[in-house]
């Protein structure tokens, strides 16, 4: 049985119908990956899919348990968590205390957390641990705003990582990223997909077909086509298509 499903999903806004009929499935420790047009609807079926909108039909099942309709909240309590396309962080904290304020069970064991932190060893070691899997030990100490961008992305997914989640949707991760920044990702991904199943939208078609395990692929409303990365390859409407460069 796949770790998370999507089945029949329908979502439109007024009279424009942005998901006709989705049926999406994830399995646990694989990386999906997930790429279409502008406009296609990925960012809106993440939405659909970790709470923030709720589908106008469809259903949406996480091990086994249907979710749909479930606030953002309740969904990342049940092991599900997300990194956005857009930066999230503290600015005027530290890279660590970033982390901190993102684990679990923190609000209820600090009052004022950002007083305590300091205080709490256990709490800084598990950050310590995510800083490690997202290659930013050096820079505990440092404020999130002195970060590069290419920093900031990776401490956007430890913030995500830091929930303990079973499953991760990553949105756009290299966005705005260079080439250096990119290929730094790709690492840092190759080596979260040992240990976590990760969903992915991604406009960077080499980067995805390199770390994906497979892919879907949505456009007008649906998924048009769906395998490993060497199947989407000798997809004929893909290759047709002019989603981007697939060599
Ligand atoms: N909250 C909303 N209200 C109205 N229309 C919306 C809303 N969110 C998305 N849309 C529309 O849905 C369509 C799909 O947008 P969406 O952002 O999901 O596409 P996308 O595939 O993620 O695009 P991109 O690759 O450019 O990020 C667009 O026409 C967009 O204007």
């Amino acid at each position: 049985m796949a770790l998370f499903e999507a089945r029949h999903l329908h979502k439109r806004f007024g009279q424009q119908v942005v998901l006709e009929e989705i049926n999406l499935s994830f399995e646990e420790g694989r990386l999906s990956g997930i790429m279409g047009p502008n406009g296609a609807g990925k960012t809106t079926c993440f939405n659909v899919l970790t709470g923030r909108y709720k589908p106008d039909r469809g259903q949406v099942l996480f091990d086994g348990e249907d979710i749909t309709g479930s606030p953002p909240e309740k969904i990342v309590r049940r092991g599900i968590s997300r990194s956005f396309q857009i930066m999230n962080l503290f600015d005027e904290y530290t890279v660590l205390d970033n982390i901190v304020i993102a684990l679990p069970g923190i609000r209820k064991k600090l009052t004022n957390p950002m007083h305590a932190i300091d205080a709490d060893s256990e709490m800084q070691d598990r950050a310590m641990d995510i800083l490690d899997r997202v290659g930013l030990p050096g820079r505990a100490r440092t404020n999130s705003k002195s970060l590069s961008y290419g920093e900031r992305r990776a401490l956007e997914i430890g913030v995500a990582l830091a929930t303990e989640p079973r499953l991760l949707f990553v949105d756009e991760p290299t966005a705005g990223l260079g080439a250096d920044g990119t290929s730094r990702l790709a690492d840092l991904i190759q080596s979260l997909k040992e240990h976590t199943t990760i969903v992915m939208i991604e406009h960077d078609m080499q980067f995805l077909f390199d770390v994906a395990d497979k892919i879907s692929v949505i456009h007008w409303g649906q998924v048009i086509a769906e395998g490993t990365p060497d199947e989407l390859r000798a997809n004929p409407w893909v290759r047709r298509s002019n989603l981007g460069e697939l060599n």
